[in-house]
């Protein structure tokens, strides 16, 4: 399993010009500490979802877990499956930093992914792979994914992570779905989506920072920002696991982001058509990150979001990029949420 092969590396997946990765939180803060961990259950994530079965040479199948209820494959899992394709034949020194796809078929959640993966490249600094994931002999995916070895450079700079509250002051999506059911005026049909979504098995635990934003339960906000960490535990020590794991995340509830500033449309269709990230410095994706998501355009039916990916120090660990098609038909109700 791939897993396996991709074990034994170190946290240190820096691309901010330090041969000296930075602290990442864990060093520092016990937000979970190891005496707790250990009773944590292993992610599912890594147990299952991005486990990949070795065929043969660069060629790996893949297998679902949470399926949204589009009843196409999530995007998040097809490029996290990708990624850890494409790192499997990437010696241990090197790391992801960047990975740009197209989802070009919807994938089928009655059969297995193919995953194969072309080496491209292998230079001084770089090294490039192109991963073709592959359901009834066609590709739903077209992903290439460079890797860089650690480098110093005096160039450094980041944003600055948005204040906001702490993971420990919200509430997680459970939480608040309990209290909205919780109100007896409830419409019947938001009752039943929101029951819908408890049933939900997402393998990844969410605190929005603006509870009923999140929704678009209420008046606009044009950010979406949300803590975010993998369910379960993953422990440190891979960080080429961890950066497959964020790739997972990144596209959950993206794409949403481009609805927004429209509160009065909802999507009819919608589904990415690409994903790019760029990996910058060590994180732990089973610890809180936030999650800060904006979109700078729509238009043509189409829609483009941003995000980036903080770790709860402060430091920026990860950028992303998506367009997706959006179809959308006018809200005719008020929510009575
Ligand atoms: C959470 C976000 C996610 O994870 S989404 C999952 C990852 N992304 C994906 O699965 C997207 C995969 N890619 C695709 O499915 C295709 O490339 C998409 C995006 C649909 C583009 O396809 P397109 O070139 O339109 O394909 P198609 O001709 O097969 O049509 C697909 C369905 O869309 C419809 N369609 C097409 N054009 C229009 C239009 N102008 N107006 C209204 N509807 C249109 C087609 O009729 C077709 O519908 P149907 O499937 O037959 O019901």
């Amino acid at each position: 399993m791939v897993e396996r092969e991709m074990g034994g590396s170190t946290d240190n997946c820096n691309h901010s010009g330090d041969t000296e990765p930075p602290k990442s939180p864990e060093d520092e803060s016990s937000e979970r500490p190891e005496a707790q961990c250990t009773q944590d259950l292993k992610s599912v994530l890594i147990t299952s979802v991005l486990n990949l079965e070795k065929l043969d040479v660069d060629l790996y199948r893949g297998t679902h877990h949470w399926v949204p209820r589009s009843q196409r494959l999530f995007g998040g899992q097809i490029v996290g499956q990708a990624l850890v394709a494409a790192a499997a034949s990437v010696s241990d020194n090197l790391y992801a930093h960047s990975l740009h796809c197209y989802f070009v078929r919807a994938g089928d959640p009655k059969v297995p992914v193919l995953y194969q993966v072309d080496r491209t490249r292998d230079g001084r600094s770089f090294t490039v792979r192109s991963v073709r994931a592959i359901q009834h002999g066609q590709p739903i995916l077209i992903c290439q994914a460079s890797f860089h070895m650690l480098q110093p450079s005096p160039l450094q700079h980041q944003f600055t992570m948005p204040v906001v509250p702490q993971p420990e002051d919200l509430l997680t999506v459970e939480e608040l779905i309990h209290r909205y059911l919780s109100k007896p005026d409830l419409a019947k049909k938001s009752r039943q989506g929101l029951n819908k979504l408890l049933a939900n098995e997402v393998p990844i635990e969410i605190k929005p920072v603006h509870p009923p934003h999140f929704y678009r339960l209420s008046a606009v906000e044009l950010r979406k920002l949300f803590w975010v960490r993998a369910r379960g535990y993953i422990g440190e020590g891979n960080m080429k696991l961890h950066c497959c794991v964020a790739a997972y995340v990144s596209d959950y509830a993206f794409l949403g982001t481009a609805l927004l500033p429209h509160p009065n449309y909802r999507a009819q269709f919608s589904a990415s058509l690409d994903h790019a990230m760029w990996f910058h410095n060590t994180f732990r994706s089973d610890e809180w990150m936030l999650y800060e998501c904006e979109s700078p355009w729509a238009g043509g039916s189409r829609g483009l979001v941003q995000g980036r990916l903080w770790r709860r120090d402060g430091v920026l660990a990860a950028s992303c990029s998506q367009e997706g098609v959006l179809r959308v038909k006018p809200v005719t109700e008020p929510s009575k949420l």
